[in-house]
């Protein structure tokens, strides 16, 4: 039975991760190497703490559901029957942690990893225990988004897989089990075909990049929000597909590398929001009035589709 979590790591994802799982009854100690990283998650966390309020999810008892931040890794680990480890997208960061806590944590701990697409059996081989190593992919921003993917790696054992996913349902969110420990796994697999093909259009001059957001919010993301792929194929008819299909995927973009423009920008230290300009440019005025837009749509989509409008 899982009680009590360390999330490592407090950067886009820990603060979100933390909050929603505090709120669902967990004890949460979270550490990051930057005492930076930690006063900014300090104000991450009340403000997704205000999110988790407009969507109605219910505070649990007061001695249960805590978050309390660790000034080192040791504490932050100690006890923990769960370690999400949530350290950049980079293997010899993430193995330098499993390397650290390694000695520390009991062998029936489970070390998640919130990657967004490294493959665990890539993972579970810097880890005395690969057994109770799994991943526990989250979606940003994490205290709104519900799914959670849960992927075994090679040497993942099944009970570690199911104790993750009924962790995830105790909660009130919804696992979803990926059966091939691939790349990528499965959001992110279409996710990056879409953001791919994006990217190419905007970057051969196809369409401009607020135009291209427009076409694919309004005419695919709302409308994939209802009906998922599966669905809209049988709703637009495989015929429709198999004539469109057949000399359209040839035409997509089906480049192996990054896109130039997206190299260019990153040497540049454009980043998107986090540096104040990437696709877009924004002052610090519209990155916090965006957020907060951003939460309340979210937030209001949500009940929609949950039936609670
Ligand atoms: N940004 C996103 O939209 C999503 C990211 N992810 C994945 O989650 C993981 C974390 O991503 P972000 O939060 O975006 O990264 P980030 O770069 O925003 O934050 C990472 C944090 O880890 C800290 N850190 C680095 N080394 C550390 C160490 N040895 N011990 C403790 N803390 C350390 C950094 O100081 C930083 O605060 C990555 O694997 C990423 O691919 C998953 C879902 C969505
Ligand atoms: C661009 C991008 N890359 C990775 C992830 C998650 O792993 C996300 C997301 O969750 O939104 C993303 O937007």
């Amino acid at each position: 039975m899982i009680r009590n979590i360390a999330i490592i790591g407090l950067g886009t994802m820990g603060p979100g991760m933390a909050a929603r799982l505090a709120r669902g009854g967990l004890q949460v100690v979270a550490y990051d190497v930057a005492p930076a990283a930690i006063e900014r998650a300090r104000s991450m966390l009340s403000a997704a703490e205000t999110v988790l309020d407009a969507l109605d999810i219910a505070s649990p008892s007061a001695d249960v559901g805590m978050v309390r931040f660790a000034d080192d890794i040791g504490d932050a680990v100690s006890g923990a029957d769960l370690v999400i480890e949530n350290v950049p997208e980079n293997i010899s960061v993430k193995a330098e942690v499993y390397r650290s806590i390694d000695g520390l944590i009991g062998s029936d701990t489970i070390v998640a990893s919130d990657t967004s697409g490294i493959p665990i059996t890539k993972l579970q081989a810097h880890i005395s225990h690969p057994e109770r190593m799994v991943g526990m992919h989250w979606s940003n921003p994490p205290h709104i988004i519900p799914m959670i993917e849960v992927i075994g790696g090679e040497r993942t054992a099944p009970q570690t897989v199911a104790t993750i996913r009924e962790l995830i349902r105790s909660i009130g969110l919804l696992p979803v089990v990926v059966k091939k420990d691939i790349p990528g796994f499965v959001e992110n697999r279409v996710l990056y075909a879409l953001l791919r093909e994006a990217v190419d259009l905007v970057e051969r001059g196809v369409i401009d990049p607020e135009d291209l957001d427009t076409c694919v919010s309004w005419g695919i993301g709302y409308k994939i929000a209802v009906i998922g792929p599966m669905a809209l194929l049988d709703m637009a008819g495989l015929d429709i597909y198999k004539s469109v299909s057949s000399f359209l995927n040839a035409d997509l973009s089906n480049r192996d590398d990054v896109a130039p423009v997206v190299l260019e920008k990153t040497k540049a230290s454009k980043l998107g929001i986090k540096s104040g300009e990437g696709m877009f440019f924004y002052t610090p005025e519209q990155i916090k009035a965006l957020q907060g837009e951003r939460a309340r749509k979210l937030v209001a989509v949500r009940r929609i589709l949950e039936g609670r409008g």
